[in-house]
């Protein structure tokens, strides 16, 4: 079958798009899914994102690992809002859907403003820290982040026994200043390190930011630059989270698979 494809990247965390709005991409099929993501046997990225009409928002994103399972994704919200735009279906503000709920967002300045869901709180695991940020999320502070073994120390706390079966992503996190950390992130459901991780750095950024006294976070990823705002509510959740950075396409083609 023939399919037509866009590829975007927002911060080095890549994207087969698909625009859907005609339901011609079958979405329940995850063999599909999984071999447009293989980066020897089709496209190749971190995930697959379907833009789709919904009835009451302007577009809903699905979204899928390379592996076929689903959960939020930042990155991956701020590239189907530079790829909706790119299509015209919205002009620079937009409300739409995706698996954890409705989400706000505004393109300012080739930026992607990313309203996420809020967070209940943080909490402590395996003697570090956990966050769901609607993608669970496991957050170390470690130093020399540069020469950390991320594969090896995130793939053995993904799979700890302490969260099966659903397992998590998992952050390693440097502080840089006050206000600005490293991040280097396993990814679930890649089963790799990822260039960079929106959901994770939205929790490393709230963890960081509350230790440091700080409601905005600079994050320095191996693929770029983000940051973070958030408001800390008195009964610990927070709320009114903004994750900011670029989104842009990479190319556009067909693929016969
Ligand atoms: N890269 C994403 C996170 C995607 C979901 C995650 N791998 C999971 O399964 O929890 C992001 O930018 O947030």
């Amino acid at each position: 079958m023939e399919v037509n494809f866009y590829k975007y990247q927002g911060t080095g965390n890549d994207f087969v798009m698909i625009d859907n709005r005609d339901e011609s991409f079958d979405v329940r099929d995850l063999d599909l899914v999984r071999k447009l993501c293989d980066r020897k046997f089709g496209v190749g990225s971190d995930g697959l994102i379907a833009i789709q009409l919904h009835p009451d928002y302007d577009f809903e994103m699905v979204y899928f690992n390379a592996d076929g399972s689903q959960s939020m994704c930042g990155n991956g919200a701020r590239c189907a809002v530079a790829f909706s735009a790119f299509l015209g279906i919205i002009e620079d503000k937009t409300h739409f859907l995706a698996i954890d709920g409705p989400h706000d967002a505004m393109l300012v300045g080739g930026q992607v403003e990313l309203l996420m869901g809020d967070v209940k709180g943080i909490d402590q695991k395996l003697g570090d820290f956990f966050v769901n940020t609607g993608s669970p999320h496991h957050i170390r502070f470690v130093e020399k982040l540069d020469v950390y073994p991320v594969f090896a120390e995130g793939k053995s706390v993904r799979y700890d026994s302490g969260y099966a079966p659903a397992g998590t992503n998992v952050n390693f996190v440097q502080g840089l200043a006050d206000d600005e950390v490293f991040v280097r992130t396993y990814e679930r459901g890649v089963e790799d390190e990822t260039l960079s991780c929106g959901t994770g750095v939205t929790a490393a950024a709230i963890v960081y930011g509350v230790q440091h006294n700080q409601n905005s976070v600079k994050i320095n990823t191996l693929g770029g630059k983000l940051s973070v705002k958030f408001n800390s509510n008195p009964d610990g959740s927070f709320s009114k989270i903004w994750l900011t950075g670029p989104a842009e396409q990479v190319f556009s083609g067909k693929i016969n698979i």
